[in-house]
């Protein structure tokens, strides 16, 4: 249990209010969103290229550095098919979950993704980020609380295949946001229940977040920092939609503590 007395989170450069760490996984503890990213383009240029041609509509393809940072990342499977085909102005019914990788629907084409997600990690494997678990070992040593809230429902099997498990007090992933009923970021409420599993109001923790969307869910939910992890050059944006510091390593915040 973290003790605010005993606790020190300046060891690790948060606030001393701050007494538990709310984590991202996907491109802020692990490699996985180059690895999202690279899947939802395939699946989504696929897609858009047989639709351009049975329309005889032009073909214009998805593209990571604008559509995969702005509609997609951070967001859940389903909210991410849905938001970028609403940007190209496409509807599709929303389907079921357990719609073929075949069918034309939101859930279809979520579960054509989720297919070459899985093919992508059993050929290359997860990548750790080895600052994050510096920055793991260093938070769980100053006696901080740690939770994983990610928006993917491949979250478990991550954590167990990378034998990051160790670290983590609870996760609050998609599956267990959809049986508590809870908003998927940008709502901040998934990180509101994991401060709240973990015993602490929003203000008492922090949040770690690669994606808009997700520096925008702690920003809502006034916690007590939100802490943007920039992979790929989108500090500027990270920071105005809602990040209080930006960094590109979180080992930085232990190395360039005050
Ligand atoms: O398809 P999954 O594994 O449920 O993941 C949904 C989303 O999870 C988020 O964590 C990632 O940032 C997104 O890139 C990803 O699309």
């Amino acid at each position: 249990m973290s003790d605010p007395q005993t606790a020190r989170p300046r060891d690790v450069g948060l606030p001393e209010h701050v007494l538990a760490c709310l984590f991202d996984l996907d491109g802020v503890i692990t490699d996985t969103a180059s690895v999202h990213a690279s899947a939802w383009k395939e699946m989504f240029d696929a897609y858009l290229a047989e639709r351009a041609e049975r329309l005889g509509e032009q073909f214009v393809p998805f593209d990571i550095a604008t559509d995969y940072v702005k509609y997609v990342d951070g967001k859940r499977r389903q909210d991410g098919t849905r938001s970028f085909l609403t940007s190209r102005g496409i509807t599709l019914p929303e389907g079921t979950a357990d719609d073929s990788a075949q069918t034309e629907s939101v859930n279809g084409l979520g579960n054509r993704k989720n297919n070459l997600v899985h093919e992508k990690i059993e050929k290359e494997g997860v990548t750790v980020y080895q600052g994050s678990v510096r920055y793991l070992e260093a938070a769980q040593a100053a006696g901080l609380r740690i939770a994983v809230v990610s928006s993917s429902a491949n979250t478990a099997e991550i954590l167990r295949v990378t034998g990051l498990e160790k670290f983590v007090e609870t996760r609050i992933d998609a599956q267990a946001a959809i049986a508590a009923g809870l908003h998927g970021k940008p709502a901040p409420d998934t990180f509101v229940e994991g401060a709240r599993r973990l015993g602490f109001e929003p203000a008492q923790a922090a949040v770690f977040e690669d994606a808009i969307a997700g520096v925008e869910a702690g920003h809502s939910g006034a916690f007590g920092i939100v802490v943007g992890v920039d992979r790929v050059g989108h500090g500027a944006a990270l920071a105005q939609h809602g990040a209080d510091v930006v960094v590109t390593d979180l080992a930085q915040l232990i190395d360039n503590r005050a």
